[in-house]
């Protein structure tokens, strides 16, 4: 693989009580890539998800977000005093969707949009009162933005329909424009081919890659859509019972002895 680092796990170990979730986790992300994780169910790659997005602090291992001003780690971003947390991580350039669903569905599809910026938004309660120039210009500025990113995901038709009542490939889209709009160096999503049927699933797949192409975001995928993974990604990491067991181009994974044992349920001994 060629660009980059961008993305560095080391040793990550995240425990839940007696449950080892990620055990010495290790891999990385290339700038420009698109790099999946995928695994059978339970391997740890949601856990993996929740460490890189600073929605759980790992039990030991390093998180390492690289660029061109330096390098941040993303637990010393959680354990912060007075101002750590998981909104430091999305403010350090990585972003992301979930498995279920999780927008604001009683607020209209272009307020998810503008709800995602407000870190670029002028929130001085006399800027708003006073409706003053800057207040103005930058709610315009967020407004342009949303707009921007709906047509990039074909929902601009949609702005002022309420997100709950979107069907769910739409919904789909619209967690991935949310996203975008928190302008992430980094975008992880979490299965987002789940439930979409095949004509979507070529949708998604032509979208992540505008992703990569277009608007120059590597993206980390989690997917149990093989086709799609195969099809779209440059590199493959593959985890089972916690740990990373294989990594490589979808070629190598495809032809992987461990990944076809651990997919199917047996011993690369006993298949010897
Ligand atoms: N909050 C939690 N509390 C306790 N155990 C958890 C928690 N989150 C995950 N686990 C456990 O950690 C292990 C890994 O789960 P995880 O969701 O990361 O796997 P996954 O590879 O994403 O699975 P799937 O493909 O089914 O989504 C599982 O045994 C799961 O039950």
């Amino acid at each position: 693989m060629s660009g980059q680092l961008l993305l560095e796990v080391k040793n990550l170990c995240r425990r839940f009580g007696g449950i080892i979730a990620n055990n010495n986790v290790c891999f990385e992300v290339r700038e420009d890539s698109i790099t999946s994780l995928i695994g059978p169910n339970g391997a740890g790659k949601t856990t993996v998800f929740n460490c890189v997005t600073g929605f759980y602090a790992a039990t030991s291992g390093e998180i390492f977000l690289h660029g061109p001003n330096g390098s941040v780690e993303v637990g010393n971003l959680l354990n912060r005093p007075f101002t750590g947390g998981s909104y430091l991580v999305s403010r350090a350039g990585i972003a992301r969707t979930f498995q279920n669903i999780r927008l604001f569905k009683d607020m209209t599809v272009l307020e998810n949009l503008l709800v995602a910026q407000h870190r670029s938004q002028n929130r001085n309660l006399l800027s708003g009162i006073f409706v003053t120039h800057d207040f103005s210009n930058k709610e315009e500025e967020s407004v342009n933005r949303a707009y921007e990113w709906l047509d990039m995901v074909d929902l601009a038709v949609d702005a002022n329909r309420l997100a709950g009542e979107l069907s769910y490939g739409r919904q789909r889209r619209l967690e991935i424009a949310r996203a975008m709009c928190t302008n992430p160096r980094l975008i992880c999503l979490d299965e987002p081919a789940a439930g979409l049927n095949p004509r979507e699933t070529v949708d998604l797949s032509n979208l992540i890659r505008k992703l990569r192409d277009e608007c120059k975001v590597t993206v980390l995928l989690i997917e149990h859509d093989m086709g799609l993974v195969m099809d779209i990604s440059d590199h493959i990491v593959v985890m089972d019972q916690g740990s990373v067991i294989d990594s490589g181009s979808p070629e190598h994974i495809r032809n992987s002895d461990v990944v076809i044992a651990a997919y199917l349920g047996t011993d690369v001994e006993d298949e010897a």
